[in-house]
């Protein structure tokens, strides 16, 4: 069992030149707190103690020549009206509902502050528990919304695939594929020269014939990801997509997914599913809160993240906010710095 040590104060950020100090806070065990270690007394010298965080924000200059997207201090704010039941209802918006607005709204923070640089050849998994920011951050970078405050930059417009892709539910598979291709901007001679791609991704050879309101949810989410990535996108954004596959249809994903890489594109793949992130991506960016919590290794990072949700999901409240702590302060803050000529276009 580590002992804690006075120096442990994650929740009063403020940055420091060096985390030499908030590196013994690391090797906190997250347990020791909840076998009545006597947290509070712990709690209290650590809040009276000097405080400690995170490093500095290191700068990271964009290189033109490689960069694909840039998230530079983004957050966004969402204005809901403030008297609507659902709304109020909804627990985690009551908590974030921070300031009333003189006739009746109120704002939700749903990302705060969140820098980043994407290179090509990059398979990026996004994770976070329920409301923690994931789908924010991607219609931001599909320039869907516009940032409140910071900016988003992408090489080209990022292309969505959700599971919410339109798809006409009284006409066949095949036609889908044909529409769904022409939709994207392919010519007619392009969406022909794709098809068989297509239909051996999805894996729908037998059902190309029936129409889409015959087919599973799964069968439509797997046609609506061929669909999607036969444009060849240079910026390709999955958000859940893939779990409704069998092993057989991951395996064609994740083959064609590192076919848009090796093309020099990057990827953004949203999902709760551990393995799937684990599986496809090179780096994973975690977003708790609204806040970035690590980027990085997608092993280090999914071991951080299941660290956490099994705590929250046992009840165990003050682990879960030691691994968040611990895990915030191994985060390397990058600023964002544009040299001339590297900026690339605003999303959107
Ligand atoms: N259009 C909107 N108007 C108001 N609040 C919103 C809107 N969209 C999202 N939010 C709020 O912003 C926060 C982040 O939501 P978001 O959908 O980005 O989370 P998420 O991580 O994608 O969640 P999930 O895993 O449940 O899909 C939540 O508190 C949510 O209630």
């Amino acid at each position: 069992m580590s002992t804690p040590t006075p120096n442990y104060t994650p929740r009063r950020a403020n940055w420091l030149s060096t985390n030499t100090q908030g590196s013994q806070a690391l090797d906190l065990d997250p347990e020791a707190f909840d076998e009545g270690f006597g947290f509070d007394e712990i709690e209290e010298i650590a809040w009276d103690a000097a405080p400690l965080t995170q490093a500095a924000p290191q700068v990271e200059t964009i290189d033109a020549a490689k960069v694909s997207v840039v998230v530079d201090n983004a957050s966004k704010v969402y204005r809901i009206r403030s008297n609507s039941e659902h709304r109020k209802n909804t627990k985690r918006i009551s908590r974030q509902v921070q300031k009333v607005l003189g006739s009746g709204w109120a704002e939700i923070p749903a990302l705060e502050g969140l820098s980043f640089v994407v290179n090509r050849g990059e398979t990026v998994g996004v994770i976070g528990t329920n409301g923690s920011g994931k789908s924010t951050l991607m219609k931001l970078l599909t320039g869907k919304i516009r940032p409140s405050s910071g900016e988003v930059y992408a090489t080209s417009t990022p292309i969505m695939l959700g599971v919410n892709a339109a798809l006409v539910r009284q006409i066949s598979g095949r036609e889908n594929i044909r529409l769904g291709c022409l939709a994207m901007g392919l010519s007619p001679k392009q969406a022909a020269e794709r098809f068989d791609m297509i239909v051996e991704i999805s894996g729908l050879q037998d059902a190309l014939d029936m129409p889409l309101k015959a087919y599973s949810s799964g069968m439509q989410s797997r046609l609506q990801f061929a669909i999607a990535t036969a444009v060849d996108p240079d910026i390709l954004l999955i958000d859940e997509a893939l779990n409704t596959g069998d092993a057989q249809f991951r395996a064609r994903t994740k083959k064609r997914l590192d076919e848009v890489r090796a093309q020099a594109g990057c990827v953004f793949l949203v999902s709760h599913s551990l393995g799937t992130i684990k599986q496809m991506c090179t780096r994973v960016i975690w977003i708790e809160q609204g806040r970035m919590l690590a980027d990085g290794d997608p092993e280090w990072v999914c071991s951080q993240y299941e660290e956490y949700t099994d705590h929250k999901s046992s009840g165990r409240m003050r682990s879960a906010q030691i691994v968040y702590d611990r895990t915030l302060l191994k985060l390397s803050p990058v600023q964002v710095e544009f040299e001339e000529g590297t900026r690339p276009t605003k999303a959107g």
